[in-house]
């Protein structure tokens, strides 16, 4: 026997446990032993972390067991050899002639194991023909007798891996759970291989955080390799076994056991639900039950019925490889779903774990047919890539994944409908045993359809109800917002007046019906003088009454009285005047305001008359756009103009005013 891998743990900075698994030299091993022989390619190229992420083939070798006592006894020739560690060589006479041939391009020969990859999930699953050393493989020949241990060197992989991983959590020191879980698939059903009665069936569900895993799952905590092995003992004390033809212990149940590992400590450790299994590394081994033809076995009745169940989950399973290798099915839907088997496989063929597959043969003549299809099997599966990847903490679902989730799920429904419909009308042709084998499938999958259904209805409403809460929690806010902002505008109300208010110097109106309204104050001259261009703060032109006399003509504001005056923040020159010859439109100035405003963002005091009228303006005053672009030119337009009248006022300005002419210096409205 061999070890075809080691485990290796260590403490990553986030505090969880990572597992390497590292393919060792599998032909040193064999060689060692003896009794066997492996093929592979590239056996230096092991032990080596490989990168974490990329896409990582599975990695496939081959197991070729020795002749067995009672095919030796039958007369049967050996018909398999191993030449060096790549190369299977196939002698039989009714295959070809040629000894020394390949069994066939690329098979065994192309069988490698790329470095070692490294993940958080790991499994290593056995296939084969019926008696081709499946279980031997990764559990050692049964125990001899009471109290008689099993050789090490005899050893399967499973108690090989299970010293070397607690070997090497004694070295670690840190705090480590272990927990196991160990189940088989019996006639499409999951039974749980530890639970504490008698096992009964299991359903399968699948979650996004978890992907498919098995519900009410026994999972134990042990804390010594005594502990463990006693475990797997008892599994497989409790395993389905019958005696045919070619074998006397044949399983007739696929067995999976889980090893968990964990961090110990509780803060680094994401909560986890009753009968969850810990986040962290995971470790699986498969045991498949042995591919047979009915024939060659001479299986009858409820061993017919075992057989025909086996050999269909492990087509479903060879149907998900298949079209895993093809890169454009891969990204569309793999048939998972079509067994338990490829269910809790899926991880481990097209998720995120690391996969060791062995393949197991006999070298009997009689058995090469059989063989030759492991072997095609075997070539097919290690063209399969996984991605590996550490598993996520079961966090909260996000809302839109959820509904994602939920309508493949109900796509997947959906199929399953149709084929279930399918089975039924060719059951409906069965009868007696047979007749209550599928009844007792259809009813199973009939089951699990209203389960998932059921839960699907459940996230649902749950998805929903956190959607209302969303929408009430908006609403209140906006509440809080509108009562803020009437607070503040009560607070802007009753704040104190700053007293009586100034006279606008130009029009001699009290300022807060002109400077109280500042954005829309039209008063041109409120911080120049459109004449001389002094500040109106220090208002101290000499000619202050000529300039408004002149400004406004008879209308200065001395003239009349202030409530006959136009109110101060309106244009100069009311539209439609008749005084004005050259009318401006009241629009356009306020536009103009509120445009400047908002390219300068700070309020705009116009220095100058509105605008000259032109051709009508339709291009609307938006914030952003086209609009505010013409308008922005139509601005600049407008300071253009503003300063070369200032410029002209200035110039006929003098400080000498008997060269003016009264009208020549009026602003142009
Ligand atoms: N490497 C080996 N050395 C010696 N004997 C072996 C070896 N591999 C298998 N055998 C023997 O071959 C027989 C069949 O092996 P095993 O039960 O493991 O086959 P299997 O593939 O698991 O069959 P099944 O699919 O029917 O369960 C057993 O008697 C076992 O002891």
């Amino acid at each position: 026997m061999c070890a075809l891998i080691s485990l290796r743990c260590r403490q990553l900075l986030d505090h969880r446990i990572e597992i390497f698994l590292a393919l060792v030299d599998i032909s040193q091993q064999f060689s060692e032993n003896g009794n066997s022989r492996c093929c592979h390619r590239d056996p230096a190229r092991s032990l080596e972390p490989g990168p974490e992420g990329p896409e990582t083939p599975i990695q496939v070798v081959l197991r070729v067991r020795p002749m067995s006592a009672a095919e030796l006894r039958r007369g049967e020739q050996s018909v398999l050899h191993c030449s060096g560690t790549r190369t299977l060589q196939v002698r039989s006479p009714s295959l070809a002639p040629d000894p020394g041939r390949k069994s066939h391009p690329g098979d065994a020969g192309s069988l490698s194991h790329a470095p070692a990859a490294r993940s958080f999930s790991c499994t290593v699953f056995t296939f084969g023909q019926t008696g081709s050393g499946k279980t031997y493989t990764l559990t050692g020949p049964p125990p001899q007798g009471e109290g008689v241990p099993v050789p090490p060197s005899l050893a399967g992989i499973m108690q090989r891996t299970f010293s070397w991983l607690f070997d090497r959590v004694q070295h670690l020191g840190a705090p480590v759970t272990l927990r196991a879980s160990y189940l088989e698939i019996y006639n499409e059903q999951v039974r749980d291989l530890l639970s504490l009665g008698s096992p009964r069936p299991l359903p399968v569900r699948w979650n996004k955080t978890r992907g498919f895993y098995v519900e009410q799952l026994r999972v134990v905590e042990f804390g010594s390799l005594e502990a463990l092995m006693e475990l797997l003992q008892l599994g497989l004390s409790r395993r389905r076994s019958s005696a045919h033809t070619l074998n006397q212990a044949s399983s007739r149940s696929h067995a999976l056991l889980t090893l968990y590992i964990s961090c110990k400590t509780a803060q680094q450790m994401p909560p986890v639900g009753p009968g969850e299994p810990p986040v962290g590394g995971k470790l699986c081994f498969v045991d498949l039950a042995g591919s047979e033809k009915v024939a060659a076995t001479g299986s009858r009745g409820e061993l017919m019925l075992e057989a025909n169940s086996i050999n269909r989950s492990l087509l479903a399973l060879g149907h998900c490889i298949s079209l895993l290798l093809d890169p454009q099915r891969k990204q569309s839907h793999i048939p998972f779903r079509d067994s338990k088997l490829t269910k809790l496989l899926a991880d481990s063929l097209g998720g995120r774990g690391v996969t060791l597959m062995v393949a197991c043969v006999s070298p009997s003549a009689q058995c090469l047919p059989e063989t030759l299809s492991t072997l095609r099997y075997a070539s097919r599966a290690q063209r399969v890539t996984t991605r590996p990847q550490a598993p996520k903490s079961p966090v909260a679902k996000q809302p839109q994944h959820l509904e994602t989730d939920m309508l493949q799920l109900q796509e997947e429904n959906r199929r399953l409908q149709f084929q279930l419909d399918q089975m039924e009308r060719k059951a409906s042709g069965l009868r007696g045993t047979q007749m209550a084998w599928a009844q007792r499938n259809l009813y199973g999958m009939l089951q699990e359809f209203m389960l998932e259904n059921e839960r699907l209805r459940k996230e649902k409403s749950q998805l929903q109800s956190s959607r209302d809460l969303a929408r009430n929690e908006q609403h209140v806010l906006a509440q809080q917002v509108h009562e803020l902002e009437r607070r503040l505008s009560a607070c802007h109300r009753h704040q104190p007046g700053p007293g009586p208010a100034p006279l606008c110097p130009c029009l001699m109106v009290p300022a807060p019906s002109c400077h109280a309204l500042p954005p829309l104050c039209s008063c041109p001259w409120r911080h120049l003088c459109p004449l001389c261009q002094a500040p109106l703060a220090h208002w101290a032109c000499p000619w202050r009454e000529r300039h408004l006399q002149q400004v406004l003509g008879p209308e200065a504001p001395g003239s009349r009285p202030l409530s006959a005056r136009p109110p101060p923040w309106a244009p100069p020159c009311s539209p439609g005047s008749a005084k004005c010859p050259r009318e401006r439109s009241h629009s356009d100035w306020t536009q103009t305001r509120v445009l400047a405003e908002m390219l300068t963002e700070e309020e705009v005091v116009p220095s100058a008359p509105p605008l000259p009228a032109g051709p009508p303006n339709t291009s609307p005053v938006l914030r952003g756009g086209a609009g505010v672009q013409n308008l922005a030119q139509r601005l600049e337009a407008l300071r253009e103009q503003i300063g070369s009248s200032l410029r002209r006022g200035r110039s006929q300005l003098p400080h000498s005013e008997g060269a003016r002419s009264p009208g020549q210096v009026r602003p142009p409205c």
